[in-house]
């Protein structure tokens, strides 16, 4: 069987590119809405491809921007086991993402064909989901004409979270085998995890959960019909997915995390000993917090953030396995931007690895262990669980009752928690277990380590591709020269630290610095920020 040129190149001229450049970067393609058409329809070919490549196993295509404002929008391709898109394809999104004429995209996609050896008569299906945003429906139109152009099947998931379209592609392509993950539909996702809260807690005080006015709203309130309100109450706040400008406007995990401070207005629905949450806008990513002595004061605000959940979530699981007599490696990874003060923590309990940042690089780390907690400092993480762990702890038959029950609530634990990607309605009921079952409360969990006084900063620079990093991002190897500066700068304050690293999605050089005293912390970022200034203009010039 061959390609149908002409049907894609009569399709694709209803998607014309607009004159500018795409890429598919850390998280997929991102940028504003309206220009996302060709690339809607175009990477609907290539997870069409992806599909026959995989033997006819669903792909998945999910149209979200996350915590971007309301008027970006974006593309995050899934694999066949419900994991990001294997880094090998994403120069095929890129490429075709720019091809600059119908022409020349046939010959892209003839190229894909070729280089992977993909066999056309194999069939195709790819499941898709688009979150709350203005720009989904038409972007989900140029998407569907690129699946119909490739003959694909085409399974739409309606509106969904980031996470649930990742539980959606793994549960199609593992059901009714040894390894099936649940039934392949949303009411499947939210039977599995409450089934698995309500054998794990016993009951607590409402949470109060910020949606940031984002498609975790409508997953939320349907998932609360599967928990009963005695065993979880919530409140929820911040559910407006159809005002205009809502999205992750003023609430939202990632202004919560670079702010320090409560979501906007949230005093006045709150109390003083709230515990609180937020999602951010596609749902993939949490952050916990509450107020500390006088909540008037700016400093009442207490974060508890992805390096916070890997302690508690590496802890308790690492007690597991003790008690449940099982041989079982725990391990966790974070990057550069976990805070130091963490990393020093969880290198006392459990092997700790830094990756570059990115969930798909944690995401592969944590699978070399036996339990792999990853959480970035934003929020996104999970824990794995592998195949073989899996199968130690179904297998381990003797030993003490509490050995047994302990047994009992990992494999719950690995029901509760999605295996594909870090999902904030999962990590959400994942610390709710933790902190019931070990009866504490947010100040407890908050203790286990004090923060260092941190700040992470945006440089507008005019060529961001000068600067270049080595060793998970900790240190730059361009422009020559900064990187001894910057460490000269770090070592002259108390637990200075600092790195700069180029963001891999959006256009700016980050810094980030870290030091024991909260009165130096200005300076030193402030100085680290002037010289990546001074040595991006110069390289520039050169
Ligand atoms: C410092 C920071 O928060 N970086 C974020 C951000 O990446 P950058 O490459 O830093 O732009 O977006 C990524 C995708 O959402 C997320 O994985 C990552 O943690
Ligand atoms: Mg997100």
């Amino acid at each position: 069987m061959s390609l149908d040129t002409a049907a894609i190149t009569a399709a694709s001229a209803r998607f014309p590119k607009p004159a500018r450049s795409f890429t598919y970067g850390t998280a997929g393609v991102r940028t504003l809405g309206k220009d996302l058409d060709s690339t809607c329809f175009r990477l609907a070919i290539v997870a069409a491809l992806r599909s026959k490549w995989a033997k006819g196993k669903v792909t998945g295509l999910m149209v979200t921007a996350s915590h971007n404002p309301e008027q970006d929008n974006g593309l995050k391709a899934v694999d066949p086991r419900g994991e990001m898109l294997a880094s090998s394809w994403e120069a095929h999104c890129t490429r075709i993402a720019n091809a600059a004429s119908d022409d020349e995209l046939v010959g892209v996609v003839q190229d894909i064909v070729a280089k992977e050896s993909i066999d056309l008569s194999q069939a195709a299906v790819v499941v898709y989901a688009y979150d709350t945003r203005p720009t989904c429906p038409a972007l989900v139109r140029a998407l569907e004409a690129g699946l119909d152009a490739l003959g694909a099947t085409k399974r739409n998931a309606g509106l969904l979270t980031t996470p649930q379209l990742h539980y959606l592609v793994r549960a199609y392509n593992t059901q009714g085998t040894d390894e099936a993950y649940g039934e392949p539909t949303e009411e499947g996702y939210y039977e599995k995890m409450a089934q698995a809260f309500k054998t794990l807690v016993p009951a607590a005080s409402p949470l109060v959960v910020d949606c940031a006015n984002g498609v975790g709203a409508p997953a939320l309130q349907k998932l609360q019909k599967y928990i009963p309100a005695a065993s979880l109450p919530f409140k929820v706040l911040r559910t407006a997915i159809s005002t205009p400008g809502a999205l992750n406007s003023g609430c939202g995990a990632d202004y919560v995390k670079t702010t320090q401070s409560l979501p906007a207005g949230l005093e006045s629905e709150v109390q003083a000993d709230s515990r609180m949450c937020s999602f951010d806008g596609d749902a993939d990513r949490i952050v916990f917090y509450y107020l500390r002595g006088d909540p008037r004061e700016k400093a009442s605000f207490r974060l508890l953030d992805g390096d916070k959940i890997t302690a508690l979530a590496a802890d308790w699981i690492s007690e597991l396995v003790k008690t449940a007599e099982v041989d079982l490696k725990v391990g966790s990874v974070q990057t550069a931007y976990a805070n130091g003060s963490s990393t020093r923590y969880l290198e006392q309990r459990v092997p700790v690895t830094c990756t570059p940042t990115g969930v798909k690089y944690l995401h592969h780390a944590a699978e070399s262990y036996d339990i792999g907690v990853y959480f970035e400092a934003n929020g996104h993480g999970t824990v794995l669980f592998s195949p073989a762990s899996i199968a130690k702890l179904k297998g381990a038959g003797s030993g003490a009752p509490e050995a047994a029950a302990a047994r009992k609530q990992l494999l719950a634990l690995t029901e509760l928690i999605n295996q594909t990607v870090g999902d904030a309605l999962s990590d959400m009921l994942l610390v709710e277990v933790v902190l019931r079952v070990t009866g504490r409360s947010f100040a407890e969990w908050d203790s286990t380590y004090e923060d260092l006084p941190n700040r992470l900063l945006k440089v507008l620079v005019p060529d961001r591709t000068l600067f270049e990093t080595t060793d998970a991002e900790r240190r730059l190897t361009r422009p020559a020269g900064l990187q001894a500066q910057i460490e000269h700068e770090a070592a002259r304050y108390a637990g200075g630290r600092s790195f700069v690293r180029p963001s891999g999605t959006e256009d700016c050089v980050r810094v980030y610095a870290e030091c024991e005293k909260a009165d130096e912390l200005g300076a030193l970022a402030e100085n680290i920020k002037k010289l990546v200034e001074d040595a991006a203009k110069a390289a520039a010039q050169a």
